[in-house]
């Protein structure tokens, strides 16, 4: 048994972007967990962590029963960072105030630096100005004994406060967010100058400890593992294959909502490459029939999820009963479904592989990829030597092309939309602009309109496309193609596809709409 690496625990207090908190803290190469602050303490018993970031919060620190960190963390001597509310609660925790103020902050604010400190060593020094992330409705006004204020704000005189003997800090602003300019230095300041960590934890050590953790809860169990093609499953797959070899047997399912040629691609691409047993089950029927006429999106969501599990449940018997399903759940579509660890989130849509999963299910989830990002992911997949065909293909949703035709799906819109989508992708291809777009692909809307093709009257469909970029699939931007190319993919789909007699363009980003239209 190795030792446990050098450890930053995050104790989440509910705000929407903890897990910014623990990505940014990898990046600075060093390993961190979450956790509620509900069992806090235990954890930090248990992991024994060199650093302590307190998150931020909806909560107020003057609401009845506000959330506390454990008094432990306090008197422990190590350093502790508090990130907004995580800022507020230290504070009043250790003697000061904080209130609800008139001055609300939301978004962009400057910082000014007032002194010199370990925390912003080498970054910020006195006397510069740094665009930062604000957003809250409280703030500190006096500071605990022994602490010093950093930097200021217009709206926040205690924008940054801390005791350098006690290696204690507070921020009002949030580091974690892109928007705050150098804000992962900060972090990452705060690892390795204020903690002295040395960031030697990387996604081999990931690998490894991923490793180790799937042969502790499988023993020597069975494991069937729900695989798309896509690169999170791909990468959950060959991951759990090197831990527990012939113990896993891979399954796709092909429901009828995948793109033009998927099935055979993908089946092909996998047994070309990996020797691991792959059943392919042909379940159109049951998904299209299931969903014919349902107009309700999260109706849609969580049907396709039941399905999911009963088909997976079924492969399972024919193969001798399995104790565990793998998915390639990523942290993404953890949050928008159900809150991280427990805390007030709240859920955007129910991705078929988590909130759309039932209530009972037979097997227990393996979820190996379940706190990390796309972009991580396939950091790790080419650690775990998966080719460039794998890693670099854009994401699908489970749901497929269910969740691309809003209202109700018929056999036959499902035909159109595949048609489109694959001239629109193949444009994408010839134009060398896959690798740079986050995902693209067709939408046909539930509209009708009219046109002259011909000389004849057409009264057909309407085709959208999307197309974003995005670094992590949490914000993204609509993709900035040339009128040129839009103009060619438009007259392309039109002539070539029966049913669609107009092409859109969708220009919205992420928030506030989401990637896809479901
Ligand atoms: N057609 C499918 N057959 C079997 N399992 C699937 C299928 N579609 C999705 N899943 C399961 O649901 C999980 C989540 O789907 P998701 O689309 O997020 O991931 P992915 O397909 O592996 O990767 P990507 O995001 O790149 O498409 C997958 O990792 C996989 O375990
Ligand atoms: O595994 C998944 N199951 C789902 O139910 C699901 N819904 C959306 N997505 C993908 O997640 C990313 C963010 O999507 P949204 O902006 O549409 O929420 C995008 O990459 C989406 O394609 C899904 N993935
Ligand atoms: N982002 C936060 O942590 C906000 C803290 C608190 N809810 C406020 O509005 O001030
Ligand atoms: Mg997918």
């Amino acid at each position: 048994m190795t030792a446990l690496p050098d450890t930053v625990l995050i104790v989440d207090f509910g705000s929407q972007v903890t897990q910014l908190i623990a990505r940014r803290v990898r990046e600075a190469g060093v390993y961190s967990e979450i956790v509620p602050f509900q069992s806090a303490e235990e954890s930090f018993r248990k992991l024994k962590p060199k650093a302590v970031i307190l998150s931020g919060s909806p909560a107020s620190t003057g609401d009845i029963d506000s959330p506390k960190a454990p008094q432990v963390i306090f008197d422990s001597g190590l350093p502790v960072l508090g990130i907004c509310y995580g800022q507020m609660t230290m504070c009043v925790q250790m003697g000061g105030k904080a209130e609800p103020s008139d001055h609300r902050e939301y978004g962009r604010a400057f910082l000014n630096i007032e002194k010199d400190c370990a925390l912003f060593k080498d970054l910020w020094p006195a006397g510069t100005r740094h665009q930062v992330w604000m957003s809250h409705g409280d703030r500190v006004i006096q500071m605990p004994p022994g602490f010093e204020i950093f930097a200021k704000s217009p709206g926040a005189p205690y924008a940054v406060f801390g005791n350098e003997e006690r290696r204690m800090y507070g921020l009002m602003f949030h580091p974690e967010v892109v928007h705050t300019t150098d804000g992962a230095q900060l972090i990452a300041n705060f690892v390795h100058k204020v903690a002295g960590l040395k960031g030697d934890w990387t996604m081999a050590a990931f690998r490894d400890k991923a490793i180790a953790e799937i042969r502790e809860k499988v023993g020597d169990g069975k494991v069937i593992c729900g695989l798309s093609g896509g690169v999170d499953s791909s990468v959950a797959a060959v991951l759990i294959h090197e831990a527990i070899g012939d113990q896993l047997t891979c399954i796709f399912v092909d429901h009828g909502l995948l793109r033009l040629n998927e099935a055979e691609e993908v089946v092909s691409m996998f047994r070309d490459h990996y020797n691991i047993p792959l059943v392919h089950v042909q379940a159109e029927d049951t998904f299209v029939d299931a969903l014919e006429g349902e107009m309700d999106p999260e109706v849609k969501r969580k049907t396709i999820g039941r399905l999911f599990i009963e088909t997976f449940e079924a492969e399972a018997k024919k193969l001798g009963g399995a104790d565990f399903l793998a998915q390639g759940t990523l942290y993404p579509d953890v949050i928008e479904s159900v809150s991280f660890t427990g805390g007030p989130s709240v859920t955007i849509k129910s991705h078929h592989n988590v909130g759309g999963l039932p209530e009972r299910m037979n097997m227990q989830l393996v979820e190996p990829l379940r706190e990390l990002f796309k972009d991580e992911v396939r950091i790790l997949g080419k650690e775990l030597g998966l080719p460039e065909s794998f890693v670099g293909r854009q994401p699908f949703p489970g749901p497929g092309l269910a969740i691309r035709c809003p209202g109700g799906i018929t056999r036959d819109k499902l035909r159109v939309l595949r048609e489109a989508d694959a001239i629109y992708l193949d444009e994408i291809r010839k134009a060398g602009l896959y690798d740079a777009i986050w995902q693209a692909f067709a939408v046909l809307l539930p509209v009708q309109t009219v046109g002259v093709m011909g000389d004849g009257r057409t009264y057909e469909f309407v085709c959208a496309l999307r197309a974003v970029t995005s670094v992590d699939g949490m914000t993204a931007d609509f993709y900035h193609f040339d009128m040129e190319f839009l103009g060619n993919a438009a007259t392309r789909i039109i002539n070539e596809v029966k049913g669609i007699n107009r092409v859109v363009y969708d220009v919205t980003s992420k928030p506030p709409g989401t990637i896809e239209w479901e």
